[in-house]
């Protein structure tokens, strides 16, 4: 079994065990539903740097990144870098994240906050929104092209943005759709946790134009982002190389002051 295998086994039993536990009439309760949500792609299109900054405690092909530091900390500092979106890990197994990350980190901050969560459910997206998301992630490589419809249009009516994340042309040409926002290419091969920013160069020009254009992982110096924008990209997920620090917010305003 693979990775995404065993954690989608996992977030099966984990979201049915939510569900007879907080009903979705709870969820709807949240006083964060009523929030205006901001939307990600728009702040993307209008940056010149376009950073999403990752919330990330450990993963699979790292374990420990850095346990030591607090969410507020890290969504205040990355607001005051000028970032354009922050991405919060909601995963608690795999990723060490919660869902109480992102409803701090929507405390903390007023930027746009992605729910980065391996969704396969419609009761996860309600949460999304109940916690102060602004965008989902859905993964191509765990949903098929009716699920990948059904999941969008679901976030689209809860006035949430989506990024749909993609490996290569097959998970590509299954999943475009006109309620999808952005296009992520992962850069990361999850079978053996190589990265290389070829994956986002090479499937660039098989993305039509209509969505903001974003690469995934393994983004470590300025000269790679400023390698992957001729391809067309806006946007640019990083994690790791900002929280391996002490102050992420700190490393992210370095970045961001060579991209404007
Ligand atoms: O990061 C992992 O090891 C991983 C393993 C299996 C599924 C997903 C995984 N990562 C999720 C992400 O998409 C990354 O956290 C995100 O793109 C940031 O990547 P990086 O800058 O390389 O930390």
């Amino acid at each position: 079994m693979n990775i995404l295998d065993k954690i989608v086994a996992d977030k099966r039993k984990e979201v049915d065990l939510k569900k007879s536990l907080i009903p979705v009439s709870q969820l709807e309760k949240s006083v964060l539903m009523e929030r205006n949500t901001v939307s990600l792609a728009s702040a993307l299109q209008n940056s010149t740097s376009g950073i999403i900054a990752e919330h990330k405690r450990r993963s699979p092909s790292k374990s420990v990144i850095n346990q030591d530091l607090n969410v507020q900390d890290v969504a205040k500092g990355y607001e005051s870098a000028g970032v354009c979106g922050m991405s919060v890990l909601t995963d608690g197994k795999y990723f060490g994240g919660s869902l109480d990350d992102l409803l701090l980190a929507r405390a903390s901050a007023n930027i746009p906050l992605l729910r980065k969560e391996f969704i396969i459910d419609e009761y996860q997206i309600l949460e999304a929104r109940a916690h102060g998301a602004d965008v989902i992630l859905l993964i191509a490589a765990i949903l098929n092209r009716t699920e990948i419809k059904v999941l969008s249009e679901t976030a689209k009516s809860l006035g949430l943005d989506v990024l749909l994340e993609v490996h290569n042309e097959e998970e590509l040409q299954k999943s475009i759709m006109p309620s999808l926002d952005m296009l992520g290419v992962n850069n990361r091969n999850l079978k053996t946790f190589e990265v290389s920013l070829e994956t986002s160069k090479n499937l660039s020009e098989k993305i039509p134009n209509d969505f903001v254009k974003v690469s995934e992982s393994g983004i470590s110096t300025v000269e790679a982002i400023k390698e992957l924008q001729p391809y067309g990209y806006q946007g640019f997920l990083i994690g790791e190389n900002f929280m391996k620090t002490n102050d992420p917010g700190k490393h992210a305003k370095e970045f961001i002051s060579q991209l404007v």
